[in-house]
């Protein structure tokens, strides 16, 4: 990465003010929407506070891209409501336009003019204001994200991550009260993306519009959202914090989505799950249920051989901060999974012992019991 680049993301923070807008709310009202045969949402129910930071979040062709659409008005819903401030914009009463709502929109590619110089491009969206006007405001939103002395060039000439902050300057220059996303990071290099995502969030503060952010990269959810809407075959999994989906995930294939985890199997005895690696609160569970333990692989330290649950150490993988234990134990199919600080100097083949932090361990019910 040039220093020069990451000068300017980082003065870009310093830079004139976008203006603030008027946060709408947003609400989605058992919305159902389908394309032929494919279902591909089922009955969304959503409200977005005002200012606040939503992440739609899910696997590829989960339906969040359909969502934003339907939330802009470029798709309209097969049934069901969505509201802006209260005010019906799709529906069995009315249909407002997609110009007409109040939404900026971001785009993976970030749909830029080729023929339209930087400027040009962000007063496309502001062809209400007279000319001296909408060129004052565009000039205004191209400062805010650094890109000022770029206003008379043409999108093809700026780099990946200066065409975003162009797409980004174009959404944000008629301060709408709803800013959609989709994806705006995933055509950035993955070594730009953190830098261009912190300013974009800084950006998006600042203007104080409500936001809602298509992403499939639960780590970009939680560093950026206030709430995570994870959806899954058209319907919404779980809501909440990214502290609560990290946490305290509603099921198996949420835990799975999240991080990586060691999935123990065992039988409910007494309120416990009973696992070869140690006994697990299983409150809610039945007796004598099957279920599983999902262990991630910070929760899992290597001890001295003697201690804890006996193991031994299959393999060892250097991540650079971090090693990747593989560790067996009796009854159980496959060999767990370790995260732990590098330099602990076991080698494979010896015995160790496996310590489980019951506390960070989530149980579910076995998928299909
Ligand atoms: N124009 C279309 N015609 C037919 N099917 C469509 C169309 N757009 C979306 N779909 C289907 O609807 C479902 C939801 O698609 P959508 O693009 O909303 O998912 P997504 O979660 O945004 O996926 P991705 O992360 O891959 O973009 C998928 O099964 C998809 O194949």
């Amino acid at each position: 990465m040039s220093n020069s680049f990451m000068e300017t993301v980082s003065r870009w923070g310093r830079r004139g003010t976008a203006g603030t807008s008027i946060a709408a709310s947003l609400a989605f009202e058992d919305v159902v929407h389908g394309y032929g045969k494919v279902r591909a949402l089922d009955g969304i129910s959503l409200a977005v506070a005002p200012g606040e930071v939503v992440c739609l979040l899910g696997p590829s062709g989960c339906g969040k891209t359909t969502l934003l659409r339907i939330a802009s008005g470029i798709e309209r819903p097969l049934s069901g409501r969505v509201t802006i401030d209260g005010r019906e914009v799709a529906g069995p009463d009315a249909f407002i336009p997609p110009e007409r709502r109040g939404v900026g929109l971001v785009f993976q590619d970030f749909a830029l003019f080729p023929h339209l110089t930087n400027l040009a491009n962000v007063m496309f969206g502001l062809k209400a204001l007279p000319k001296a006007e909408a060129e004052k405001a565009a000039r205004l939103a191209l400062s805010r994200v650094g890109l000022d002395k770029h206003a008379e060039d043409y999108p093809h000439t700026l780099s990946g991550g200066e065409q975003q902050r162009v797409a980004l300057a174009r959404a944000i220059a008629p301060r709408p009260g709803i800013l959609l996303m989709d994806e705006p990071f995933s055509g950035l290099d993955s070594r730009l993306r953190d830098a261009i995502r912190d300013e974009t969030l800084a950006v998006m503060r600042e203007t104080r519009a409500t936001c809602i952010v298509v992403t499939h990269d639960p780590e970009e959810a939680m560093r950026m959202a206030d709430r995570i809407v994870l959806l899954r075959s058209g319907r919404i999994a779980q809501i909440g914090t990214p502290s609560d989906l990290y946490r305290a995930p509603a099921d198996l294939d949420t835990a799975r989505f999240f991080s990586d985890v060691n999935e123990v199997p065992g039988v409910v005895r007494a309120g416990r799950l009973v696992t070869p690696v140690g006994y697990f609160a299983a409150p809610g569970l039945a007796e004598g249920a099957s279920a599983v333990a999902a262990i991630r692989p910070q929760s899992i330290t290597p001890k001295p051989a003697g201690m804890c649950v006996p193991g031994r150490l299959v393999s060892r993988r250097f991540l650079g901060e971090v090693e990747l234990l593989e560790i067996a134990v009796q009854g159980l199919d496959a060999p767990l999974k370790a995260r732990v600080r590098s330099g602990e100097g076991l080698a494979p083949g010896r015995d160790v012992g496996v310590d489980v932090t019951a506390a960070e361990v989530l149980v579910f019910a076995a998928p299909g019991a």
